[in-house]
């Protein structure tokens, strides 16, 4: 069994590029993870995901243990197994979709009592039992069970959602125990506020992991309190080890992450939009459900190498979009999945080469604003 490790090729300034390898296989850094939320990234097969240049992709833990639960899919042989993608998965903990997603929450030190959206079962998730849940579904990369507090929170309850977290890190790592080829990341916390991140940073150090998430960002509070953060938390993170910014973004949110030191990042914006008309293009966001699509023979990006851009006009996906013909979701998935995992590659590319200034400028040149 080969095990997990980190190395870093390359920086330059605050960015880095480098290689994530894991006993499933490697991962290229800065990594964008495409969300598989309930095994499946919708609307795409397997073998479509992994031809976008995905090396990894994220799956939830709070979907899987309601159904089809995480025993049903140890008892079929694993997560990889069941829904056929050999590369690597990163499963997050469950605590964050069950404060947005579950019904009839109760918060205790002891970790959430909820009710599934689903059928309105009764379930408890716990530092101890999301561990036993991604162990179950086999995922490769964990994360610790921790609290992401809503905005808007006052210094006093994210320094106390902070230290619980911290405390729910402890057990995590206890619970995780000693599982080589297998990663444990922790997740900072702290708001928007510098000395508690600091407080966290240095919690998790102490306790020790295999990776580090930057949480509780993308929760609402707009891109320059996020980047604010990320001018100082990256660097209180261990450097020889992946930071990993959850739920993250917009391609230009990307970008600057990247500029500030991440290296992977997931967010369900390019398959949900995809499935909403929205298209991420290298001249900005084409919505392909305006009329003025409907008799245009171009492709939607003729420097995507994408089935959707390849093959079809701008109108033939706009009719397919408007009749909500079950195509269009997975030609505009595919496209912006492939648009996303091509600004990682140019990032690499560029980062590797020492040209990562020249990259963001000529990213933010190229993008119109509004529709194109
Ligand atoms: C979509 N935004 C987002 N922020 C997140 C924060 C966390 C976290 N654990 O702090 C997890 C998932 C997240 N997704
Ligand atoms: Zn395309």
């Amino acid at each position: 069994m080969s095990k997990f490790s980190f190395e870093l090729a390359a920086t330059d300034g605050k960015a880095r590029t480098g290689l994530i390898s894991t006993p499933r296989g490697d991962i290229r850094t800065p990594a964008f993870m495409p969300v598989g939320t309930a095994a499946t990234v919708k609307a795409m097969l397997p073998e479509s995901v992994a031809a976008t240049g995905a090396d990894i992709l994220l799956g939830n833990t709070y979907h899987l243990m309601l159904r089809p639960t995480a025993e049903r899919i140890d008892r079929l042989g694993g997560l990889h197994k069941f829904m056929n993608w050999q590369k690597p998965i990163l499963t997050d903990s469950g605590g964050f979709q069950v404060m947005s997603l579950a019904g009839l929450r109760k918060m205790s030190e002891e970790g959430v009592k909820f009710s599934s959206h689903i059928d309105g079962s009764k379930h408890m998730l716990t530092p101890e039992r999301s561990m036993e849940i991604q162990k179950l579904l086999g995922s490769d990369i964990v994360m610790c069970f921790d609290e992401c507090p809503a905005l808007p929170a006052s210094e006093e309850e994210v320094a106390a959602s902070m230290r619980m977290s911290m405390r729910w890190a402890q057990r995590s790592r206890d619970a995780f125990g000693d599982r080589p080829g297998h990663a444990l990341f922790g997740i900072q916390q702290g708001g928007v506020t510098q000395e508690l991140r600091a407080e966290s940073a240095e919690k998790l150090r102490e306790i020790g992991f295999e990776g580090y998430a930057v949480g509780g960002l993308a929760v609402g509070e707009g891109q320059e309190a996020m980047f604010g953060v990320l001018d100082y938390a990256p660097d209180m993170l261990p450097e020889d080890k992946p930071r990993y910014l959850m739920g993250v973004g917009k391609p230009d949110d990307i970008v600057g992450a990247v500029a500030r030191g991440i290296d992977m990042m997931d967010c369900v914006l390019p398959s949900r939009s995809g499935r909403t008309g929205q298209l991420f293009t290298r001249k900005g966001v084409v919505n392909i459900k305006n009329a003025r699509h409907a008799d245009d023979p171009r492709p939607l990006d003729e420097a995507c190498s994408c089935p959707a851009c390849r093959n079809y006009s701008r109108a033939y996906l706009h009719h397919v979009f408007r009749a909500q013909e079950m195509i269009s979701g997975m030609l505009l998935t595919w496209h912006n999945l492939q648009y996303y995992q091509d600004l990682m590659q140019g990032m690499r590319d560029a980062i590797a080469a020492g040209t990562f200034a020249e990259f963001q400028k000529t990213f933010h040149e190229e993008r119109a604003n509004g529709d194109i």
